[in-house]
């Protein structure tokens, strides 16, 4: 559920008409609700309830500041997997000690950053990047809180680009090695052990691998508890799918409730969730413009402002992503394919969508607020686009549309 609805053939973000939005703020944008934001975090935190619990919003899903600070107000954590995530969250004024740092490749100096900050925890992926985190705190005089990220080698189902939890995947520490791995962990100067965690993927539709991976974990946790080594929390990652055409994913809170189950011998352990997708995809949309309508060999073809630089998923993944019209219209429809403006013949918003259309119609894309604004670019020297933020019957700009100027800046011509 979202809170993006027709009304009066009108298409509403909240209490604010998307046509207004657009002659406001101009096309292609990125509108999110505020609302659907708040509704989707409070159905993990409400279904977590009766265990100790955190939720550490994915900010690589959507970055904004605006959204950050929606989220940190109601008191989420984030995972973050990045210096740049991390500035992002402090300056959205989420609290550094609800972070957690995911991330197969952190630098000395942004262990150091966060070290200094004093984030929740480093997620480690591998024995190389645990003896760099011990060095650095320890050069800091502190002791680095640290989780292993474990492998459970378990198919998430999903998209082989966004699954992560299998062996040939880059990610985590092969689950057979995770007790060595802890063990050496618990000798080192510079690590004090905190958590276990696992992420085995995006967009998954079902709970299965999720409980398959949870019961691999925790027998790791019992086994350490006979070493002595005490996990404080669990993080189950992010990875649950929403709806984009007929997925049916489970509700988060019975998600939730399904891993909280699990969890009956582990009263005292804290259950860390990463979710992105599940938060920020259906709490926005893209509006774009049909600037020509065009014929070529009897396919139609509606070509759009937006392209694969606003919004990458379908190019990158054959992502569908539902495509309606803001203002309806009653007339026939026609299948078109969906394009944008930018040189690559992989350049679509969609195909085949049943459609009627005229030129200048507003369109909207669907569940674009994960994934969306966080993956553009500047491709084909495109600036990037505004995003607003409906709150109620407001909206609220909360970054600028890019101008030409902002495309070159800081680049500098070689002196003659
Ligand atoms: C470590 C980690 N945590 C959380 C997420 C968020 O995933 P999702 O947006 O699927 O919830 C990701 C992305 O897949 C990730 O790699
Ligand atoms: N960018 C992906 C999800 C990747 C998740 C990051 N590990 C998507 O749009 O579906």
């Amino acid at each position: 559920m979202d809170h993006f609805n027709y009304r009066d053939n009108q298409l509403f973000a909240e209490g604010v008409s998307v046509q207004d939005i657009a002659t406001q703020f101009g096309t292609p944008c990125y509108v999110y609700s505020r609302a659907t934001l708040e509704r989707h975090y409070h159905a993990f935190t409400d279904a977590a309830a009766g265990q100790h619990h955190l939720v550490c919003y994915a900010v690589k899903a959507n970055s904004n500041l605006a959204v950050l600070n929606v989220l940190a107000r109601l008191g989420s954590g984030f995972d973050i997997v990045s210096q740049g995530e991390l500035a992002r969250v402090v300056a959205a004024g989420g609290d550094p000690r609800k972070v957690v740092f995911s991330g197969v490749a952190k630098t000395a100096h942004e262990i150091r950053y966060a070290l200094e900050l004093g984030i929740k925890c480093f997620n480690v992926e591998s024995e190389a990047e645990l003896e760099r985190i011990s060095d650095v705190a320890t050069e800091l005089g502190q002791t680095a809180p640290i989780s292993i990220r474990v492998n459970p080698d378990i198919d998430a189902k999903t998209h082989p680009y966004i699954s992560t939890g299998l062996k040939e995947n880059k990610f985590g520490i092969e689950i057979h090695r995770a007790v060595s791995v802890y063990q050496h962990a618990a000798t080192l100067p510079g690590i004090s052990i905190e958590g276990i965690d696992f992420h085995i993927g995006s967009q998954l539709t079902e709970v299965e691998p999720f409980l398959a991976a949870l019961d691999k974990v925790l027998a790791i946790i019992k086994q350490l508890k006979t070493l002595n080594i005490h996990i404080k929390h669990l993080d189950v990652g992010g990875g649950l799918g929403v709806a984009y055409l007929a997925e049916e994913p489970p509700h988060p809170s019975s998600y939730v409730s399904q891993l909280v189950e699990r969890l009956s011998e582990f009263s005292d352990l804290e259950l860390v969730f990463e979710p992105g997708r599940a938060i920020a995809a259906n709490a926005g949309i893209l509006i774009t413009q049909v600037e020509f309508l065009k014929q070529n060999q009897g396919k139609n073809f509606a070509i759009v402002d937006a392209g694969m630089n606003d919004l990458l998923r379908p190019s990158l993944y054959q992502a569908w992503q539902n495509i309606i019209a803001v203002s309806p219209r009653s007339g026939t429809p026609s299948s078109y394919d969906i394009v944008g403006p930018v040189c690559e013949t992989g350049d679509f918003l969609g195909k085949d969508r049943e459609l009627s259309l005229q030129q200048g119609d507003l369109l909207a894309v669907r569940s674009a607020g994960a994934y969306g604004f966080s993956m553009s670019s500047n491709y084909n020297s495109r600036p990037r686009v505004a995003e607003i933020m409906v709150d109620g019957a407001t909206a609220h700009e909360i970054r600028k549309r890019e101008t030409i100027a902002d495309l070159y800046q800081g680049e500098n011509k070689l002196p003659n």
